[in-house]
């Protein structure tokens, strides 16, 4: 795992934009896997400016997104599909129907986590998975104590998750108990990992992955078996290390 230091966030921002681009140009048919959240919006806002400004194209890019809530439909401006059409697709130049994303309303929700491992395996697989970390260590939705070997899968969120995504909702109430994630060793399959930590609330969890051991209990322990993973990190996420 290399470790590249910045100094905030939006710095953090744009060493991966950087990376980003620079493989997209290198391989314009590329599938790279994406994250939702805080953290990534700041990378999503270089590569908008990069494909107005430079031209990057996106036209035959593919994408796979990480998670989706279960029982939120796309329109509902609290999914994962909402926000990436929002903060990434409705900028770019992508085709939408190569833009993926776990439906958390199928009515059959395990087939659907079976067909969103076809379809990673159709499109040959991730080529840069882009990840942030939870507090908990979490990657994707693999909560704490999720098997290493798991794929697309079905979970419950962690009472921590709630309480920390609940300030996109307004209540904690209204944060979904369920979601839909690519397992462990979907994201492992990926050929290479891009993870970005930012923020003093990472710190312990980013401690934890740099000198902790590799255990289950820690999800993104998992990442230290995978041999291309940069990990770009501000100064508060790296206060302890
Ligand atoms: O970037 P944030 O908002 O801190 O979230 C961290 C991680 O948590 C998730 O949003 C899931 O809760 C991941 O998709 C994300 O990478």
């Amino acid at each position: 795992m290399k470790l590249i230091r910045t100094e905030n966030y939006k710095e953090m921002s744009l060493e991966a934009g950087k990376i980003i681009v620079e493989k997209i140009r290198s391989n314009p048919a590329i599938t790279l896997g994406l994250a939702t959240g805080s953290t990534p919006k700041g990378v999503y806002e270089y590569l908008i400016h990069d494909c107005v400004a430079n031209g990057t194209t996106y036209r035959e890019a593919k994408t796979v997104n990480l998670d989706e809530y279960i029982g939120l439909p796309a329109k509902d401006s609290n999914s994962y599909h909402y926000f990436m059409s929002q903060s990434l697709f409705n900028h770019l130049d992508i085709n939408e129907d190569h833009t993926h994303i776990p439906n958390g309303t199928a009515a059959n929700l395990e087939q659907e986590c079976l067909r969103y491992e076809e379809l990673i395996n159709e499109l040959g697989g991730v080529d840069l998975q882009i990840l942030g970390i939870g507090q908990n260590g979490h990657i994707g939705f693999n909560e704490p104590g999720t098997p290493f070997s798991s794929r697309t899968h079905l979970v419950t969120l962690a009472q921590n998750t709630r309480e920390a995504n609940s300030r996109f909702f307004n209540s904690i109430d209204e944060v979904p108990t369920h979601a839909i994630t690519m397992g462990i060793a979907s994201i492992l399959e990926s050929k290479e990992i891009l993870l970005l930590v930012s923020g003093g609330n990472k710190a312990e969890a980013l401690l934890k992955l740099i000198n902790g051991e590799i255990s289950e209990d820690f999800p993104a322990s998992a990442l230290k078996n995978h041999n291309n993973v940069i990990v770009i990190a501000d100064r508060d996420a790296c206060k302890y290390i």
